[in-house]
């Protein structure tokens, strides 16, 4: 099983006028371990260091490039996204670590790789918020639009509804559109940094097949995090923002980063020992429902699949001792999507054919005919459906599903055929009501197979350890001679 996340670890240059020597931060030849040496005082007053190891896929020290961080991790992502996957590259770490530096030059650059390689085959659209505050969505395209909201669409995924989106054509085009929406952002000067982010922000690229107006576009998320902080990290306020506004700020951006470390907890943490008694528990529960910035990481975070998905966390990092115990907070949650989270379930079509998600065009027009008449006959129904697969038509507001049938409709439309059309969407939801409920209890199965599975292959494993050890206890193996 594939993991779908990449960890890196990104430790920024040092701006103090001395520096540790040896450095705080090292890694090793694969430059996959980092070691962070933690200061400690003993009672003798000699300074010793606490060793903490941490894994990732990639370390990146101080002296290393963006370049060569984007070209082996991101623009890989960037094929993926063309064929239709979903890919998160998120930065994540204690306030003034660099994660603006790098996200936003790995952004510049995932933009132009994105339209070198093929993108005008795609139509490309973008849409850019930030979460501010306890619970605030901004539309970081149009300060005046109060009413975005992050929230699941009938499918499951992810949305930014109402949000303003984008169409562009040219990457000089989406180039200066990102660039005018992280200059939106809510920044402050703070004892960190002089230009923090004050919020959480995220930029979707949706690339459409313009051959497939019903395939699923792949979407490449960039975000942003506002830094975790400390009380201390702030400088007194100036001008128009008080005292009690950065402290507002700070425990909204701390309490949403405890909301996605819930997330990396339950996507990580080991599932009950495989033991035949409990091969059926529950698959873990993922809490993304719990604040708008896990519901806006949803596809990063859950743990059943409805796309291919993969997600790109760059942990960043200062190098300096004052920063010792923010950056291993920092360095334990990343590494823990290494080296232990559970594989991502993907959802198999149901064998009866129950649920809407995998209905074919043709399928949903059968069953249309069957349940619209008098309003849909075999002449209007293609017009209806109109190429477009079950799981698209689930999402069709209710507005637009009147307004095809009565575009399809060729015979007179009246009150009659209002109600009848009023009677078909009942049925048509209540249907996509029970497919989702399917998915969830298919999803579920799945899990408890894949325990079913381990409990399996342990019971294996240790059955093959005992006999070999009985093997190791006959008289004639026991008293045989080992030889090199
Ligand atoms: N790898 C790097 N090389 C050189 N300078 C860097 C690097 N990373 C960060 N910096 C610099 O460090 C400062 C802080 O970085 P940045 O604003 O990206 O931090 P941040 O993590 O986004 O902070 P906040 O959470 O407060 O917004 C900036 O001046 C930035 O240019």
């Amino acid at each position: 099983m594939e993991r779908d996340f990449t960890v890196l670890f990104r430790v920024r240059p040092s701006f103090l006028p001395t520096t540790s020597s040896p450095p705080l931060i090292s890694t090793d030849d694969s430059q996959t371990q980092a070691t962070v040496l933690e200061p400690r005082t003993n009672i003798h007053t000699s300074a010793t260091h606490t060793e903490h190891a941490f894994t990732s896929d990639q370390c990146y020290l101080p002296s290393a490039q963006t370049e060569d961080l984007f070209s082996t991790h991101v623009e890989p992502l960037i094929p993926f996204v063309l064929s239709g996957g979903y890919a998160t590259v998120l930065a994540y770490g204690q306030t003034g670590s660099g994660k603006t530096h790098t996200l936003s030059a790995c952004s510049r650059l995932a933009i132009t790789s994105l339209f070198a390689s093929n993108a005008d085959k795609c139509d490309v659209t973008l849409q850019a918020i930030e979460i501010y505050g306890k619970n605030k969505v901004n539309d970081l395209f149009d300060a005046s639009n109060a009413r975005v909201l992050i929230a699941e669409n009938i499918a499951g995924s992810s949305t930014f509804a109402k949000a303003t989106t984008k169409t562009v054509l040219t990457a000089e085009e989406m180039l200066a559109q990102v660039e005018g929406a992280w200059a939106q952002r809510i920044t402050r000067g703070t004892e960190k940094n002089p230009q923090s982010s004050r919020s959480h922000a995220l930029i979707r690229i949706m690339c459409q097949p313009k051959r497939d107006k019903n395939a699923t576009p792949g979407v490449l998320q960039l975000v942003d995090l506002a830094g975790s902080e400390r009380a201390a990290d702030h400088s007194p306020a100036s001008g128009a923002t008080s005292n009690a506004t950065r402290m507002a700020e700070t425990v909204a951006i701390n309490t949403s980063l405890m909301t996605l470390k819930s997330c990396i907890r339950a996507r990580t943490s080991p599932a009950p020992p495989p033991t035949t008694g409990n091969a059926g528990a529950a698959a873990p529960h993922i809490p993304f429902r719990s604040s708008k910035l896990t519901l806006a990481l949803k596809e990063a975070f859950d743990l059943y699949s409805r796309q291919p998905t993969h997600t790109l966390f760059i942990a960043t990092a200062s190098p300096d001792q004052v920063d010792i115990a923010a950056t291993l907070n920092t360095f334990r949650y990343a590494s823990a999507l290494v080296s232990s989270p559970h594989a991502r379930i993907e959802l198999q079509p149901d064998p009866l054919g129950r649920n809407v998600f995998f209905w074919s065009s043709a399928r949903l027009s059968e069953w249309l005919l069957k349940y619209g008449a008098p309003i849909l006959s075999s002449n209007n129904v293609a017009g209806l459906v109109d190429g477009i697969d079950g799981a698209r038509f689930a999402k069709l507001p209710e507005g637009d599903f009147y307004a095809r049938i009565q575009n399809a409709s060729t015979g007179p439309w009246g009150g009659k055929q209002e109600a009848a059309a009023k009677e078909l969407y009942l049925k048509w939801w209540k249907l996509v009501i029970a497919s989702r409920t399917l998915s969830q209890k298919a999803l579920e199965e799945q899990w408890k197979l894949r325990q079913a599975e381990k409990v399996r292959a342990e019971e294996e494993e240790t059955r093959q350890d005992k006999e070999v050890q009985r093997l190791m206890r006959l008289p004639g193996i026991a008293a045989a001679p080992t030889t090199a």
